[in-house]
C-alpha cells in the first residue's frame, strides 16, 4: 500500500449507493495503473470514495478491498448530501497534488484514469475529460432526453468558458488551484464548471482527454428535476461572478455618457441667462 509521503495522485469517486459498481471499479482502476506502459505508478495513487450513508454494503466492499491490498478508503457523511459537495470534500482530504473526480458507475472508463491523472502538471492545472472530442461518442443507449438536456446545458455555459465539455463528471484539477477557488457552489452536480471559473483556470492551462461516455452498469442515476432547476441557479450565480464588473462598468459609462450627451445637445446655461 502507497504510504503517505509518495501518494501523489488521488482519485476521488463521490458515490450513492453503488455497492454493486465499487469492485470493478477499483480492479480496474488499479488494473489500469499497474500496467507496465502506466505513466502513472498505482503505488502513489489513492482512492477516496465519498459515500452518503448508503448503507448498501458499500463500506464493506471498500474494508474487503482495503484487506486484498487496494489503496481505497471511504468516506461516509451522515450530515451532508449531494454530488458537488461530496467531489469537494473528497479533494480537501486528498494527499495527493493532482486530483481526479469520476463517477463510481462505470460511465467513466476506469482504463483512462492513468492518462488523465498523468496529463495534470504545474502548466495543465486542469484535465478534463470530454465527450466531444475527436473520434469519441457517446454510448447509443444514453438516453435521447439526456442527449438534449446536455446539449442545452452545454450552450448555456458557452459564454462562460472555452472548455468543449463543462458539463463532464469525469475531470482533474491541481491542489494548487483547486486551493484558490472561494465561494464554491456545492449543491448540484457540476462542479467542473464551478472549478474551472472561480479557480480562475486559463484556456491554455486545461488539458482535454476525449472518451467514450459510457452507460451506467448497476443501479439508476441521481440526476432529477431538482438538479436541473439547481443547473440554472449556478449559472445565473456565476454569470454574476464573471461578468458584474463589466456590468457595473458598462452602467456607469452608461451614466457619464448620458450627461455629456445632454451638455452636448443642450449647452450649459449661458453667463447671460445667470445674470438676468
Ligand atoms: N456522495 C454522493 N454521490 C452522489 C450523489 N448523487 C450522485 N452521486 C454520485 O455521483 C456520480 C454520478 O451520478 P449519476 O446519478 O450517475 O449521474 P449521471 O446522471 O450519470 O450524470 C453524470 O453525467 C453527467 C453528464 O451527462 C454529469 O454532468 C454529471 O456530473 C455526472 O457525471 C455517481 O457515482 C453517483 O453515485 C449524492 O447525493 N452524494
Ligand atoms: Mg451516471
Amino acid at each position: 500500500m502507497a504510504s503517505r509521503q509518495t501518494t501523489h495522485y488521488s482519485v476521488i469517486v463521490p458515490a450513492y449507493r453503488e455497492n454493486g459498481n465499487i469492485r470493478p471499479l477499483i480492479t480496474r482502476i488499479f488494473a489500469a495503473l499497474r500496467r507496465v506502459d502506466s505513466p502513472v505508478p498505482a503505488e502513489q495513487t489513492e482512492v477516496i470514495i465519498v459515500d452518503d450513508n448508503s448503507r448498501d454494503g458499500s463500506a464493506e466492499t471498500v474494508q474487503q478491498l482495503q484487506q486484498e491490498g487496494y489503496n481505497v478508503r471511504i468516506i461516509v457523511r451522515t450530515t451532508e448530501r449531494g454530488l458537488s459537495s461530496a467531489v469537494v470534500r473528497g479533494f480537501q482530504e486528498a494527499q495527493g497534488d493532482n486530483m481526479l473526480c469520476m463517477d463510481a458507475d462505470l460511465q467513466h472508463p476506469p482504463e483512462y484514469v492513468p492518462s488523465m491523472l498523468a496529463a495534470m502538471s504545474p502548466s495543465h492545472t486542469f484535465v478534463l475529460g470530454t465527450r466531444y472530442g475527436k473520434g469519441v461518442e457517446m454510448d447509443k443507449d444514453w438516453p435521447v432526453h439526456r442527449r438534449i438536456i446536455s446539449a442545452g446545458a452545454r450552450v448555456l455555459a458557452l459564454p462562460l468558458t472555452t472548455a468543449s465539455d463543462p458539463m463532464s463528471g469525469f475531470f482533474g484539477i491541481r491542489k494548487e488551484a483547486f486551493l484558490k477557488a472561494r465561494n464554491l457552489n456545492a449543491g448540484g452536480f457540476k462542479i467542473a464548471l464551478d472549478l474551472l471559473i472561480k479557480s480562475q483556470i486559463p484556456p491554455h492551462a486545461i488539458a482535454e482527454v476525449p472518451f467514450s461516455f459510457g452507460v451506467r452498469a448497476e443501479g439508476e442515476s441521481k440526476l432529477t428535476g431538482k438538479v436541473m432547476i439547481k443547473y440554472l441557479e449556478q449559472l445565473a450565480e456565476l454569470y454574476w461572478y464573471k461578468f458584474s464588473s463589466l456590468l457595473v462598468f458598462l452602467v456607469i459609462f452608461l451614466i457619464v455618457a448620458f450627461f455629456v450627451l445632454v451638455r452636448t445637445w443642450f449647452g450649459s446655461p449661458s453667463l447671460d441667462s445667470q445674470q438676468k
